[in-house]
């Protein structure tokens, strides 16, 4: 099978190097180009735009930061839309609001192409060992069409329906798991603070009814201060954001994420965005010995 790749960052990096290991022809773009080199040394080939992408393949997928970069890929110059048509498929996998996937939809099928959104749960490692849950919402042929690349990237894949759903469940995760970032930072440092060792507070979190991979797997290096970035903290700071909006467009209070919110703003001031998002452990640090 073969696919198009706009997007190289951590995640689009791991995921058409899996689909390349795996068998698949894949024509990468990314916005700085130097950074598909690996990938052709693997086998992929170039496209010189998100158009040159489109016009070679039937299914493109695409991995990008946030909204802006989302629509700039497809509607500005050489982007998706001037080469997309009948019998072409996009699907755009990065976290963004229901309103932007909604927008791109739109522009794709205005041309007679299909739409798939298809946010994952999950990062670097889960996408470099193809253990991502991929959230599609969409054209449902098209998502049929992609099973077999999905079944490459993804342990698990949902399709849920209407453009928009995809993602709003991967806000409303990664709103959970941004408050549960923030819970546990406050819960290592108070355990210090109070004369405890958080590597027992690990532990003890380990065997309990909270345990969790994320604790599990980011506790030891925070504690360590290593913050080297698999998930950047702009980002999850842009899906709060993003899941503060969802929250206030349904009416419904969300005191904790909000809170979370700015303490990932607050991280970001603090030139922390391109670190891992578990460096928001570090606001509580500035606090230190005030009495
Ligand atoms: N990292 C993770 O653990 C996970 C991330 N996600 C989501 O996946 C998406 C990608 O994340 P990740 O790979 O970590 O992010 P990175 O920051 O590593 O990569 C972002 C990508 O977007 C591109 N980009 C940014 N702005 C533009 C623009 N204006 N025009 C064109 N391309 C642009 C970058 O290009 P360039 O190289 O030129 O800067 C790069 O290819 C995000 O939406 C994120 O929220 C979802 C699950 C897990
Ligand atoms: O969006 C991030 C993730 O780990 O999932």
């Amino acid at each position: 099978m073969e696919v198009g790749f706009l997007g190289l960052g951590i995640m689009g990096k791991a995921m058409s190097m899996n689909l390349l290991k795996n068998g698949f022809k894949v024509t990468v773009w990314n916005r700085t180009l130097s950074k598909c080199n690996e990938l052709v040394a693997h086998g992929a080939s170039i496209g010189k735009t998100p158009a040159e992408v489109i016009n070679k393949c039937t299914i493109t997928i695409a991995m990008l930061s946030d909204p802006a970069a989302a629509l700039s890929v497809v509607l500005d110059k050489d982007g998706v839309l001037e080469q997309i048509c009948g019998g072409k498929g996009y699907i755009d996998m990065s976290t963004v609001d229901p309103e932007t996937s909604c927008k791109i939809n739109e522009a794709i099928t205005s041309k007679g192409g299909r739409f798939l959104e298809a946010p994952v749960s999950g990062s670097k490692q889960p996408a470099e060992t193809g253990q991502l849950v991929i959230l599609a919402a969409g054209d449902k042929a098209l998502y049929e069409a992609a099973i077999p690349a999905f079944d490459i990237l993804g342990k698990k894949s949902f399709f849920l329906g209407q453009v928009g759903n995809g993602a709003k469940m991967k806000l409303v995760v990664n709103m959970i798991m941004g408050s549960m970032m923030n819970a546990f930072s406050e819960g290592l440092t108070l355990a210090d603070r109070s004369g405890l060792n958080p590597l027992d507070l690990l532990d003890v979190l380990d065997l309990g009814a909270i345990a969790n991979p994320m604790f599990k797997g980011k506790g030891p290096a925070m504690l360590q201060n290593n913050y080297s970035p698999a998930f950047p903290l702009k980002h999850q700071q842009k899906d709060m954001r993003l899941a503060l909006a969802l929250g206030d467009e349904n009416s419904v209070p969300m005191p904790v994420a909000a809170a979370s919110n700015e303490a990932f703003k607050k991280a970001r001031s603090m030139g922390l965005g391109d670190m891992d998002f578990s460096a928001v452990f570090e606001t509580l640090k500035v606090l230190k010995h005030s009495s």
